[in-house]
């Protein structure tokens, strides 16, 4: 993308993007008009708000010292079988307040908004039962009314097996209580989720599990979106084409058919290169998916496993472990990452009509996001959610990026 043609652009009231093209033909197309600021970008770049298409974002308690464990040689699988991973969280989400909730991931947000991100997909999973859903989803809610960037959430409460329970109570008390439940906020207008997502995993969701959760959700209007073939070939792909899902995330043992699948069935893969990096998985087959057609998107995957909130970050990972060109991490961390939470006719690229969610780097060359590796918190000046500068950069003016 031509982003060094972009000279200047205009948002509108509405916070959409009136025009885009050269300076002087701007200029003259809006010659009387007025503006409450003008942001002079000679020298720097402007850019697509970015995209994170894979969160879990709301939960108390760190699991610095799982990371501990793992270095030393723990896998993923073995610690959360012995009760820990998810099941900390859990354990902690459950025991803490509403506000201590939205506190911690208000924190976030902003974390994760000054790293450019301006549309992020957020996902509940740390309550399991449903009044810890709950509690989490209207956590998450509230953040979507008061908060300065796009939130798409997502009603993960199969996100592994509670204690207690085997896959297939746990699987009916989510299809015939957690799912009405949300039908009927809904319906009243208190909590408004837009996804579905199930852990479908060796020892956590089974297919046949994840189907019928997926089928239920799909019934009551939620957009599929969930996380599969990770840690064991599953034929998550498969399922995910087969029932018209949005995404599936992961995909470290996607099988063959399940990328061809997935590019017939335009069901996008959402990439998640902290998590493979920092569980030193197999990568997935970025550029297998790609040449096969497949839409593929980015996700920071923001959890207490893998602690990244920056998609520049990502980007960087994904080039560099995943072997994707920079144009191609662009393109999945903005328009196929909002074409997976179904937003890429509003968000994810820079277009007259799109919605005017921005970064504007202080480089003249849009690469530098991709290659400082880190570098984004001294290399981005300005974000822009729906035309209001929502983050300006101090540091940025004084800092050499170069
Ligand atoms: N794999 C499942 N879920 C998350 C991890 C969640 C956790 O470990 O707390 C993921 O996408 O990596
Ligand atoms: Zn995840």
């Amino acid at each position: 993308p031509a982003f060094r043609e972009l000279l200047l652009q205009e948002l509108s009231q509405d916070g959409c993007i009136k025009a885009v093209g050269q300076a002087d033909v701007i200029r003259n197309q809006f010659s009387g008009a007025t503006f409450e600021r003008i942001i002079d970008c000679s020298g720097k770049c402007v850019l697509p708000g970015l995209v994170d298409a894979h969160t879990h974002p709301v939960w108390a308690g760190d699991r610095v010292h799982e990371f501990a464990m793992k270095l030393a040689g723990a896998s993923y699988m073995e610690i959360h079988q012995a009760g820990g991973g998810i099941h900390f969280t859990v354990e902690h989400t459950q025991n803490a307040t509403e506000e201590e909730l939205f506190n911690t991931f208000k924190h976030r947000l902003e974390r994760m908004r000054n790293a450019g991100s301006t549309l992020v997909e957020c996902k509940s999973g740390y309550g399991l039962n449903l009044e810890t859903e709950l509690k989490m989803l209207r956590v998450i809610e509230r953040a979507k009314q008061s908060m300065d960037i796009g939130i798409s959430s997502t009603y993960c409460g199969a996100h592994s097996v509670p204690k207690g329970k085997t896959a297939t109570e746990a699987t009916d008390d989510i299809i015939n209580n957690h799912l009405p439940k949300l039908k009927e906020l809904k319906l009243s207008g208190e909590i408004h989720v837009n996804n579905i997502d199930v852990f479908c995993e060796k020892g956590v969701f089974d297919l046949e599990s994840t189907r019928r959760i997926l089928q239920a959700g799909k019934n009551i209007g939620l957009q599929l979106n969930f996380h599969g073939d990770e840690l064991h070939p599953m034929k998550s792909a498969e399922l995910g084409a087969e029932l018209g899902a949005r995404a599936v995330s992961h995909l470290e043992e996607v099988s063959d058919e399940g990328i061809t699948a997935m590019a017939r069935a335009k069901c996008a893969a959402v990439l998640l290169p902290t998590t493979a990096y920092m569980l030193r998985l197999k990568q997935p087959q970025a550029r297998k998916m790609l040449d096969e057609g497949v839409i593929v998107a980015l996700g920071s995957d923001f959890n207490p496993n893998a602690y990244c909130f920056s998609m520049p970050m990502v980007m960087h990972l994904a080039c560099v472990n995943m072997k994707m060109s920079m144009n191609e991490a662009l393109a999945a961390a903005t328009i196929n990452a909002a074409y997976v939470l179904g937003k890429s006719d509003t968000h994810g690229s820079i277009e007259t009509g799109k919605q005017g969610d921005l970064v504007i780097i202080n480089s003249s060359r849009w690469e530098h996001l991709i290659y400082q590796f880190g570098g984004h918190e001294a290399l981005i000046n300005y974000v822009i959610v729906k035309g209001q500068v929502v983050y300006e950069n101090e540091r940025c003016e004084t800092m050499s990026s170069y």
